[in-house]
């Protein structure tokens, strides 16, 4: 089967800064992947370089194509860091949610009824129903991050990759947003998450990339990734020795 991501080599700098060396890694189709490390380890400059949003080096492929058919296909859709958006932009939940189906729709982008029904099947799904018509400003952190999964999965895409698709909610949208990811990966699709730490990873993720410094430490099944030796060497020492036992190891920045 063709995997979802392979990467040769990739590599990434800002200026003087190197964000990411030399990272080799494949992630399997319907799985769930966890890319997971400290602040400024390279996670968010690794999703940036397999979607070509940054100039990098080395090779990626995309479901066996180069990131631009990729996206062009429609077969891949992102979820990016909150502060990535510009959240004054008069957007309703579901004018964000329906930019999901764009791909779909013609030069005009008026959508149909299947777009519009997909776009409520996905609102639903992220239990924001009763939101839909209220400004994206006028969300809470969770609630955007919500509308923002919900878009891609509006989307239907072959691939999702979410940055941080935990951070800033609450029990509840995580429960949800879990949920409507492992109801993906069931239907066969690809999942990866961007997580700053280790909480619920071992239970959510199927294969682990543990990024330390720009670099991929180790990857494999959260058994024999999230091993004491390894987290203490990503997450620095005194970190927690069972990933499970302890969920959220306090982070500390890391410049490369
Ligand atoms: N636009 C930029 N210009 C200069 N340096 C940058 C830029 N973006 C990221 N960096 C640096 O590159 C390194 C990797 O950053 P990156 O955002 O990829 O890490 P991350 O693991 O995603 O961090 P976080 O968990 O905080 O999101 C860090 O040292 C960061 O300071």
């Amino acid at each position: 089967m063709t995997d979802a991501i392979v990467a040769e080599g990739l590599g990434v700098r800002y200026g003087e800064v190197r964000a990411l060396t030399e990272v080799t890694a494949r992630i399997r189709t319907g799985e769930i992947t966890g890319l997971v490390g400290v602040n400024g380890s390279g996670k968010s400059s690794m999703l940036a370089a397999v979607l070509e949003r940054v100039p990098h080096e080395g090779t990626v492929r995309i479901l066996g194509r180069t990131p631009k058919q990729a996206r062009r296909a429609g077969l891949v859709a992102s979820v990016p860091q909150a502060e990535a958006v510009d959240w004054d932009f008069p957007v309703t939940v579901r004018d964000v949610v329906t930019t999901g189906r764009y791909g779909r729709l013609g030069l005009l982008r008026i959508p149909r009824a299947a777009d519009r029904a997909a776009v409520d099947e996905a609102i639903d799904l992220l239990g924001l129903t009763h939101l839909a018509e209220r400004q994206i400003g006028a969300l809470s952190g969770g609630q955007r991050k919500r509308a923002f999964v919900a878009r891609a999965i509006a989307q239907d895409a072959e691939l999702l990759l979410l940055d941080e698709p935990f951070a800033g909610v609450d029990r509840t949208s995580e429960a949800a947003i879990t949920e409507v990811l492992r109801a993906l990966r069931d239907r066969g699709r690809s999942v990866v998450i961007v997580h700053h730490d280790l909480s619920g990873v071992a239970e959510l993720v199927d294969t682990v990339l543990l990024l330390q410094r720009g670099r991929l430490l180790h990857s494999g099944p959260p058994a024999t990734t999230l091993t004491p030796e390894r987290i203490a060497e990503a997450f620095g020492a005194g970190r927690p020795r069972d990933a499970r036992a302890e969920p959220r190891p306090t982070a500390t920045d890391e410049e490369p």
